[in-house]
């Protein structure tokens, strides 16, 4: 008897492979059906094991635990024209990572610097009150005990602690017991050298910039480093230039500082110049013209023509840097504008003495510098000055010049009525700052109309000012790892495709395992 439909041949030959032992009662068509379910059985269940693994894997070593709670630290920068109290903050957990501490407040304190209270040194201390007070605001109270606190003294310091040693220490000790009084961990008051200074600007910018990031990747030997950027500081009384060179001539080796940061090597060569800082160069100029002139009464090309200043003997001789010029007995000097923006360069081309040079090359003054290389980042009065002047992206170097010279040449009158809103003693000392920069940097570093571009005016860096500041807490704090902190080996992006794909590659395996064996009544083969 032949049952013509479909249907019900299927629930035949059905009935029959159920009664039949498989080995030996199935068709050859059958056992290939069989052992080809098993193999795809297998490659399902492969696959799927593997993609289970790949996303647990992926799940471990990525995820961290994440970052519950920030820390804190506070840096004073007592300069020797003003002392300004600096806020870092940084996730806890992730401190030894680069580019992660960042500034929450920057606080400049009313007043000089605390070099010049040296007649009442009780006043250094209560200087700093109000910025403190502000720091306490701006940290929240349960992480002042762990928030610690250092100071470090600049160039006005260095020059009152050769002037007058003992009294450098009084003050010293009159802001330690002023920043005691605050919750916070006291960690210390000193005078940091210039090499400090330098160093300690280098590493702040770099970090900043995230030059320290080494670019790892799957493999550990594939990683990559950038290059550092070199780092311009002119403050008041002192100037510094760090940068790591290309050749490793190392004929000063009080000019050079090792580090090794995550992992690399860095021979940095520095180099800070007592009193080549904005205002003592002016007052070391003037004094020089006195020495030069004979006479108190001055004609002087770095100032506006019309400009007249009465200044003090006291305040002209009354740091290391110009007391050994004192000639005359007279109490002010009476300066004179003309506005020449070449006479001023020649002028201040005298202080840099190139003609002498125990070494192989030098910058001035006998100081050994190798050859420049690479970008620099200039700041503090580099870019206060250029900021004014608008010139901190003028990468034209004979265009700088014409725009100082004709600055140079207009009237203080004219200059007066033109920035009303600017402080008087910057705005008249805005052609021999200008000036002064381009010498130091031309003549006395020897940058060229070709590497003028290499210089970046800059002032902050994502959003913290460039400053020794950061630097120094990274090293107290001990936050930069000498070696490459273990990371997560992908990227956020990488994770999260790597998740998806796996999930995708899982979903697939389950539905086409159920496709195959759990085929739905309307796909079977031979029912429609
Ligand atoms: O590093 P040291 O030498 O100790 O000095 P400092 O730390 O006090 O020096 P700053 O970088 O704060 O300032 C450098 C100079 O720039 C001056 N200055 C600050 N703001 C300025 C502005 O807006 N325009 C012009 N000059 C400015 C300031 O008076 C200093 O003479
Ligand atoms: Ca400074």
């Amino acid at each position: 008897m032949h049952n013509k439909g479909l249907g019900i041949t299927v629930l035949q030959e059905f009935k029959w492979t159920k009664k039949m032992p498989l080995d030996t009662s199935l068709g050859k068509g059958s056992k290939q059906k069989i052992s080809w379910s098993k193999k795809v059985l297998i490659i399902l269940g492969f696959l799927f094991v593997l993609g289970a693994v790949a996303l647990i894997t992926v799940a471990v070593v990525q995820n961290k635990p994440l970052p519950k709670n920030m820390k804190y630290g506070i840096v004073l920068d007592a300069g020797s024209s003003h002392t300004s109290v600096y806020v870092y903050n940084w996730p806890a957990e992730k401190e030894n990572d680069t580019g992660v501490v960042q500034q929450v407040e920057v606080c400049k304190v009313d007043g000089p610097g605390i070099s010049s209270y040296s007649k009442d040194v009780e006043k250094a201390g209560l200087s700093l009150q109000d910025c403190m007070n502000t720091a306490k605001q701006v940290i929240p109270k349960k992480e002042h005990r762990d928030t610690p606190v250092y100071l470090g003294a600049t160039a006005g310091m260095r020059l009152l602690s050769l002037d007058n040693n003992k009294i450098a220490d009084k003050v010293l000790l009159s802001v330690e017991k002023s920043l005691r009084l605050y919750p916070f961990d006291f960690q210390g008051c000193r005078i940091i050298t210039g090499q400090e200074e330098g160093a300690y600007g280098w590493i702040s910018i770099n970090y900043m910039l995230g030059n320290f990031k080494q670019s790892s990747s799957w493999m550990p030997f594939q990683q990559t480093s950038t290059e550092t950027s070199g780092a311009l500081d002119l403050g008041g009384a002192s100037t510094q230039i760090t940068f790591e060179p290309t050749d490793s001539i190392n004929e000063s080796p009080e000019n050079f500082m090792l580090f090794r940061l995550y992992g690399k090597t860095y021979n940095v060569y520095t180099h800070s110049f007592l009193c080549y800082g904005k205002d003592q160069a002016l007052r070391l100029r003037l004094a020089n013209d006195v020495k030069n002139a004979g006479s108190t009464n001055l004609q002087n090309p770095c100032f506006n023509p019309g400009y007249v200043k009465n200044m003090s003997a006291v305040d002209l001789y009354g740091s290391p840097c110009t007391a050994k010029y004192k000639l005359f007995s007279s109490s002010f000097i009476l300066i004179t504008g003309t506005g020449d923006y070449h006479q001023c360069q020649q002028n201040l081309q005298d202080m840099f003495n190139k003609t002498e040079c125990p070494y192989s090359r030098c910058s001035f003054n006998r100081i050994f510098q190798p050859e420049l290389s690479g970008n620099f980042g200039a700041f503090s009065a580099f870019y206060f000055v250029m900021n004014f002047l608008n010139l901190t992206s003028e990468k034209d170097l004979s265009k700088v010049k014409e725009t100082l010279k004709e600055f140079c040449s207009e009237s203080w009158q004219q200059v007066k009525e033109k920035f009303p809103d600017i402080k008087e003693k910057y705005l008249s000392e805005y052609c021999f700052s200008g000036t002064y920069i381009l010498t130091l940097l031309e003549m006395g570093y020897g940058f060229t109309s070709e590497n003028w571009g290499n210089i970046n005016f800059l002032r902050k860096i994502k959003g913290s000012d460039a400053a020794w500041t950061l630097g120094y807490m990274l090293n107290l704090t001990n936050m930069i790892p000498a070696e490459l902190p273990s990371s997560p080996p992908l990227s956020h992006a990488s994770y999260v495709g790597l998740m998806v794909l796996f999930s995708f590659l899982l979903a697939s395996v389950v539905f086409i395992g159920w496709l195959y064996f759990w085929k739905p009544r309307c796909l079977q083969k031979g029912i429609i």
